[in-house]
């Protein structure tokens, strides 16, 4: 186990992993940042045990240095770092979203002897910033990591130990061409199209306000994410630069061939195009449960838009002796404020806790889709 971690960069992702070091290990964590107010806030919620805004100071000392800064900020971070004295077997690492160009410029640490190992946890917000940090923001998720042919797989597995206990994600590997053309489409692309659905939207709006007022589930659901770090993804979007205009003309021509199939009125190929759809969407796997720490069982219940609704619900199963291994409210519907999704690992628990809700008039739901459907 290392004794001292650096984290560069102490922000949404930074700031969770430290988080999950101090909650679950005994290592000593110092936060690197510009943001003087931001790294006194991890002091003052624990994240860090002390900070610098020395980048030497940060990094000499420590056996693991997890790079969480934007993209662009990282190459240049990386070879800055080649320049100082690091530890003989010290582990950089990164969180970065794109992996061919960062691995890229890994090289200048490898040249000095020191272990880079590419690394992107597979979730997270559009919010940024310490003050939405959390120790348990990747639990179940993915985390990949890209390392170099010739690290050796022991410095792999004492980084994904320590990452693992830090993020209770589930550490996978990858080579990084392969990582950029698979998170271009999961990630990269959907933040375009999100961004340009609000951009057109906002013009139109700028007309008629009856756009934004108008605007429901569907759309609130389709562009959360265009609420992201404009920084973050002007970095992102650069450095996966190529694989982003080979899907954003494939996107054009899927865009094409349904604006062709409406102006011709070809009704069974616009139902083609939504069943298709539908089908894949419903085949994807619930982010919940692909991690190592499968929660399940799990149900949902409205929880009205009040302060302490939370904590009614908790103390109502406390009381019960019900244990809830987690408790999430959920981002994603914006336009039901009040969706509470509650995990077990047993399935007593499960059941006691839908009986005890649903005895004090609760709505209570066992599926994340189909709601009407899986009223319980
Ligand atoms: N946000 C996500 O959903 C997500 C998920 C996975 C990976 N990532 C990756 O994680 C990295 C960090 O993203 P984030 O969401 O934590 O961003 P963030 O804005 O929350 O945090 C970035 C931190 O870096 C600091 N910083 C920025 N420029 C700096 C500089 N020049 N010198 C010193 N400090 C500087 C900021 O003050 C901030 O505290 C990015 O590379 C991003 O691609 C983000
Ligand atoms: O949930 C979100 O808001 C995210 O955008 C998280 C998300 C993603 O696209 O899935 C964004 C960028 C990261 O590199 C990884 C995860």
């Amino acid at each position: 186990m290392p004794e001292k971690v650096a984290i560069l960069g102490i922000g949404l992702i930074g700031g969770s992993i430290a988080l999950g070091l101090k909650e679950r290990t005994d290592v000593h964590v110092i936060g690197f940042d510009r943001s003087q107010a931001d790294l006194r806030y991890a002091l003052a919620i624990g994240a860090v045990d002390e900070w610098t805004t020395s980048l030497r100071r940060a990094a000499e000392d420590a056996d693991i240095i997890v790079i969480a800064l934007p993209v662009g900020k990282i190459k240049q971070t990386i070879e800055e770092l080649a320049q100082l004295h690091l530890k003989p077997n010290c582990i950089v690492t990164d969180v970065g979203s794109t992996k061919s160009d960062i691995m890229e410029a890994g090289h200048c640490l490898r040249e000095k002897g020191i272990v880079f190992i590419g690394g992107h946890p597979m979730a997270g917000s559009h919010q940024s910033g310490i003050q939405a940090a959390r120790s348990l923001l990747f639990e179940n998720a993915y985390y990949v990591l890209t390392p170099d042919p010739e690290t050796s797989l022991l410095e792999v597995q004492k980084l994904s130990q320590l990452l693992h206990l830090a993020t209770k994600a589930e550490l996978v590997l990858m080579e990084p061409h392969h990582h950029d053309r698979i998170v271009g489409a999961i990630s990269h692309l959907p933040h375009i199209i999100a961004a340009g659905l609000v951009n057109v939207v906002g013009n139109y709006n700028e007309e008629n306000e009856w756009f934004h007022r108008l605007a429901a589930g569907g759309f609130r659901d389709l562009t959360r994410i265009g609420a992201s770090d404009p920084i973050m993804w002007r970095d992102i979007l650069l450095s996966n630069r190529q694989e982003l205009l080979r899907l954003m003309d494939e996107w054009v021509q899927k865009m094409q061939e349904v604006r062709d199939a409406i102006k011709k009125g070809q009704k069974q190929t616009i139902e083609d195009f939504f069943k298709r759809s539908r089908k894949l969407r419903q085949q994807l796997p619930d982010r919940k449960r692909i991690g190592i720490l499968k929660p399940r069982f799990e149900c949902f219940v409205d929880i009205p838009d009040q302060p302490g609704a939370i904590a009614r619900i908790a103390t109502l199963l406390a009381k019960e002796n019900i244990n809830i291994s987690n408790l999430e409210v959920m981002e994603n519907r914006e336009e039901i404020p009040g969706v509470l999704r509650l995990s077990f690992k047993e399935e007593k628990d499960y059941l006691a806790a839908i009986s005890v809700l649903k005895r004090d008039n609760m709505d209570v739901y066992s599926k994340d889709e189909s709601w009407e459907e899986s009223r319980v």
